[in-house]
């Protein structure tokens, strides 16, 4: 998977350098190009804001260097790409978008600062890219750079092969619904507290449904809106194995 990212503050996106998206880069698994707004600007000042049209607070992205840097990342190539544009009005990513953009090919990312960018700019990609805007959650940020990461490590991390246990990517939360289950190293005893019996048992089969029903009781109680219909709204201890 090839991922570019625009931003005008390039040294925010250092993080993917570490850990397992670092160590994909450094495979080729993932191919992250990240580019300076500002090298698309040819004033002294290499200036990308100015004063909104119609006033109000705060300064717009200009359009013109954002134009120049989807030109020049999306040239010589002839697949479209998926430009994210992270912000608060967009999509709500999720586990099952994730999955949608981990199949993705080219992920193109603009962060935008300020108030954003000047909205002729997504129409003028569409031509080129396939635009989406996605958003974390509903909250303000200072811009989209944060957000490009969440959604860079939710989507990476789904590509075969930069989790080395594949098995892993099962079981966690959100990825089938429910939430994980709990889980527990040595020592057995720590602070007064012990490790549940089941798990030392070393019977699958009792490990395997506690654990289930772990996720089960968890979903119930802190987050029943991700129950399935048909354990939706029942109280919590009738929420059992199913
Ligand atoms: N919420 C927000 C924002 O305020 C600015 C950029 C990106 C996001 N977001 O992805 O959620």
């Amino acid at each position: 998977m090839r991922v570019d990212v625009i931003s005008i503050f390039p040294e925010y996106l250092a993080p993917l350098d570490l850990s397992l998206i670092g160590k994909a880069r450094r495979s080729g698994l993932l191919d992250l190009h990240v580019h300076d707004l500002r090298t698309f600007t040819h004033d002294r000042h290499r200036t990308v804001d100015d004063t909104p049209y119609g006033g109000g607070a705060g300064m717009v992205m200009k359009p013109e260097p954002w134009g120049e840097a989807l030109d020049h990342v999306a040239d010589q190539e002839d697949s479209r790409p998926i430009l994210i544009v992270p912000g608060p009005g967009g999509a709500r990513l999720d586990q099952s978008l994730a999955r949608q953009l981990a199949a993705a090919d080219w992920l193109v990312f603009a962060c935008g600062r300020y108030e954003g960018i000047d909205e002729r700019v997504y129409d003028y990609a569409q031509s080129t890219y396939d635009v989406r805007v996605i958003s974390l959650g509903d909250y303000v940020l200072n811009g989209g750079e944060v957000a490009a990461l969440a959604i860079i490590e939710a989507v990476a991390r789904l590509v075969p092969g930069v989790i080395g246990n594949a098995a892993s990517l099962f079981e966690e939360s959100h990825e089938d619904g429910l939430l994980e289950y709990p889980i527990y190293t040595k020592p057995e005893q720590w602070q007064g507290f012990s490790v549940p019996d089941v798990l030392l048992s070393g019977d699958h089969g009792r490990i395997a449904q506690w654990r289930h029903q772990q996720r089960l009781d968890r979903t119930a109680a802190r987050r029943p809106d991700l129950l399935p219909p048909e354990l939706a709204g029942a109280p919590e201890d009738l929420v059992v194995g199913v």
